[in-house]
């Protein structure tokens, strides 16, 4: 079936402040962007890669191709510009796929480089089977929930809790319906906006060292997990 990978990278990394957009920052020398789509390319050769970017890093992205030539090399890729929010730039990558039936589709996140090629070759395996995929782990730590009313943090059962990763798969006619929706707050990754038509999100194992880059220590455990890769 055809394979497709959204990669959105339409953010403007507030948590991160750097003075480099993060998706832009080298981890190993060469940008994060470029790690997470060799892992799509590495995980199927015929995928087609969207990225999503803010229009005003287009000439950014432009530049770090010339200086990096084996991002496009080994990475072409469809550049589509990003939305206000995590829903609109996913919105307009899903825009940007012409076809309308049998084909996947693979959201995931510019600034989660180190997912790992089985992760990804498991998750295309089991939204085939199953309609849909979305990567997720385990709390490795005890969880509390704030409780206005009492004005305490109550512990939660850690085993019925699931920390959610991308990337997110779907059939694309199932995307393109759910893209459709208005945006909700709580619309905080692509299984929310799916969800809300009534489609039943289908978890699968995902990869602790697939973090999300978001604040400055996770340069550090991304280069400490990178180091002899
Ligand atoms: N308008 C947006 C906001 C976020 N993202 C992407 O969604 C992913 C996860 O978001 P997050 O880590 O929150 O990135 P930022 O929004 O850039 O970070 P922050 O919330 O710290 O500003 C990132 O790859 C980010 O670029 C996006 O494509 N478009
Ligand atoms: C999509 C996501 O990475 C799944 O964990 C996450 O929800 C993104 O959240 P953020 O608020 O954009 O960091």
């Amino acid at each position: 079936m055809k394979k497709y990978a959204i990669i959105v990278a339409g953010g403007t990394g507030q948590r991160m402040k750097s003075a480099v957009p993060k998706q832009f920052l080298l981890l190993q020398g060469k940008p994060i962007l470029y790690h997470t789509l060799l892992q799509f390319k590495k995980a199927f050769a015929d995928i087609e890669l969207i990225l999503v970017l803010p229009q005003d890093q287009f000439p950014t992205w432009h530049l770090l191709c010339q200086e990096h030539p084996e991002i496009l090399q080994q990475c072409p890729h469809q550049l589509v510009k990003g939305g206000n929010t995590r829903f609109h730039s996913s919105q307009q990558g899903v825009q940007a796929i012409l076809i309308n039936h049998h084909a996947l589709v693979a959201i995931h996140d510019g600034v989660r480089p180190l997912v790992s090629v089985t992760c990804i070759q498991q998750a295309f395996q089991h939204a085939q089977k199953h309609g849909n995929a979305v990567l997720a782990v385990s709390s490795k730590d005890s969880i509390r929930q704030w409780d206005p009313n009492e004005n305490i943090y109550f512990p939660l059962d850690r085993t019925q809790i699931k920390l959610i990763q991308t990337p997110q798969i779907f059939e694309v006619s199932l995307l393109k319906k759910a893209f459709q929706q208005e945006y909700q707050d709580f619309f905080t990754d692509d299984a929310s906006v799916v969800e809300l038509l009534g489609t039943e999100i289908q978890l699968v194992e995902g990869n602790y060292s697939n973090i999300k880059i978001t604040t400055p220590e996770d340069m550090l455990i991304a280069e400490a997990l990178t180091q002899n890769a």
